[in-house]
Parts: C-alpha cells; sequence; structure tokens
C-alpha cells in the first residue's frame, strides 16, 4: 500500500451512507493496482479520496434512471456513483483492454448489480445505447465530448460532466456545438460546497 496514501475524510461516510464499505474496497483496489495498471499516477495517492472519489461522489444525487459513464479509465466518476446509487442502472464505457479489465474485475469483486462495462469508444454506440444520462471525466473538451456523447441521450436526456475551473471557457468555445446539437439550460453547478471538501464542478445540459 502506497505510504502517501490519503486517510479516507469523515465527509466519505457521510455521502457514501450503508454504502461506505464498497467505497473502501474501491479505494483499497485503487491504491493497490492504480499505478501498476497506469490507471493513476504515483501523485494522486495523497489525494485518492478527496480529487477523485469524493469529488466523483459528489454528483451522486444528480442521477436517474440509466447512466453511461464514458472514458471511465479507473471507473471515475462512474464506479463511486454506483455504489451511492444502487437505484440507478450504470453502463461504464471504455474502449481500452487493459482499463476495461480492471473496470470488469472491480465489478466483479465489489458484486455491483446495477452496472455493465461496454468496451467500445461512445461514437460507436451511437444507435446502440440510448441513457437517460451521460456523465464523464477528463475524457475531453466540451466542444469535442458534444457531438460524442449527445447522440447517446434520450430526449429530454441530460449531461452531467465533471469539469474543473475550465467549465466557463469550454462551454464558450463550445457555443456552436451546442446549437447544433439541440442542447438547452447549459450551466455550471458548484456540488459540495457546504460540506467539509473540495468543491465539484459539472457541466449540466439537456438534449431537446
Ligand atoms: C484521462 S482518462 C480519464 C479517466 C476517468 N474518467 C478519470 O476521470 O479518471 C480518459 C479516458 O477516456 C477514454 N476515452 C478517450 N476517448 C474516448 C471515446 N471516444 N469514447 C470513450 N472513451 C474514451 C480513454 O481511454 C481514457 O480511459
Amino acid at each position: 500500500m502506497p505510504e502517501d496514501l490519503e486517510q479516507e475524510p469523515e465527509v466519505a461516510a457521510q455521502l457514501f451512507g450503508d454504502r461506505i464499505e464498497l467505497a473502501r474496497s474501491f479505494a483499497d483496489d485503487l491504491a493497490r493496482h492504480g499505478e501498476p495498471l497506469g490507471l493513476l499516477g504515483p501523485l494522486e495517492y495523497p489525494r485518492l479520496w478527496t480529487r477523485h472519489i469524493i469529488n466523483s461522489v459528489l454528483a451522486a444525487p444528480l442521477l436517474r434512471g440509466r447512466v453511461a459513464d464514458i472514458g471511465s479509465g479507473a471507473g471515475l466518476p462512474g464506479i463511486p456513483l454506483a455504489i451511492a446509487r444502487p437505484d440507478v442502472e450504470f453502463v461504464l464505457v471504455e474502449p481500452m483492454e487493459r482499463r476495461v479489465e480492471w473496470l470488469q474485475r472491480s465489478m466483479d469483486r465489489l458484486e455491483l448489480e446495477n452496472v455493465r462495462v461496454e468496451r467500445a469508444r461512445a461514437e460507436e454506440l451511437h444507435d446502440v445505447l440510448t441513457v437517460d444520462q451521460v456523465t464523464a471525466r477528463a475524457v475531453s473538451a466540451l466542444s469535442k465530448l458534444i457531438p460524442l456523447v449527445v447522440p447517446l441521450l434520450v430526449h429530454g436526456g441530460d449531461l452531467v460532466l465533471l469539469k474543473g475551473k475550465s467549465a466557463e471557457a469550454e462551454i464558450e468555445a463550445a457555443r456552436k456545438v451546442i446549437r447544433k446539437h439541440g442542447l438547452v439550460d447549459v450551466r455550471v453547478e458548484e456540488l459540495g460546497v457546504d460540506l467539509d471538501t473540495e468543491s465539484t464542478r459539472v457541466v449540466r445540459a439537456t438534449a431537446e
């Protein structure tokens, strides 16, 4: 186990409730295998909970129905979200074989029944997969991400895209693409501001 691994912050039990043991198990796996499998850099261990697991799970209250997490990679934000919301169905979409194997192994270990892993690029699933919501974190800038993910949404479906400080600038740069793909009510929401942790910024938008 890495020596500089972040201790579980108090807010974790608050956010995961009676699912905290599953979150601990995922954090433990990620700490053991993240760097060897090329899923996380060594600098991420001192902020594994705050920057990755808590950052992801803060979006849990926004979710409903069937959700595709695009470019899931290490399982972020998809796995913490699926742990916190067993009532929501998740498809983790990831093209890279090694990452897909990691995701599938994580699902088997955690025995999450509300998750399936799909090895594909988002654009290969247009006309194949339809969902109520799409989540994504650190996949690409909005102007490139929107054409990949909006075709997956049902009419009235919406985007929950985890973004950092660049959110407003990315929206500005994606104006044309936003119009072309019929997105309305595009906005940035800051989650977790009233909690003892770093907040998470999400770009929300609805497909007309
Ligand atoms: C920087 S990683 C981020 C992983 C994870 N979301 C996170 O926040 O740690 C980007 C991931 O997106 C995946 N990806 C890139 N292009 C994609 C596409 N067109 N469709 C689906 N996944 C894609 C990559 O394989 C990679 O695992």
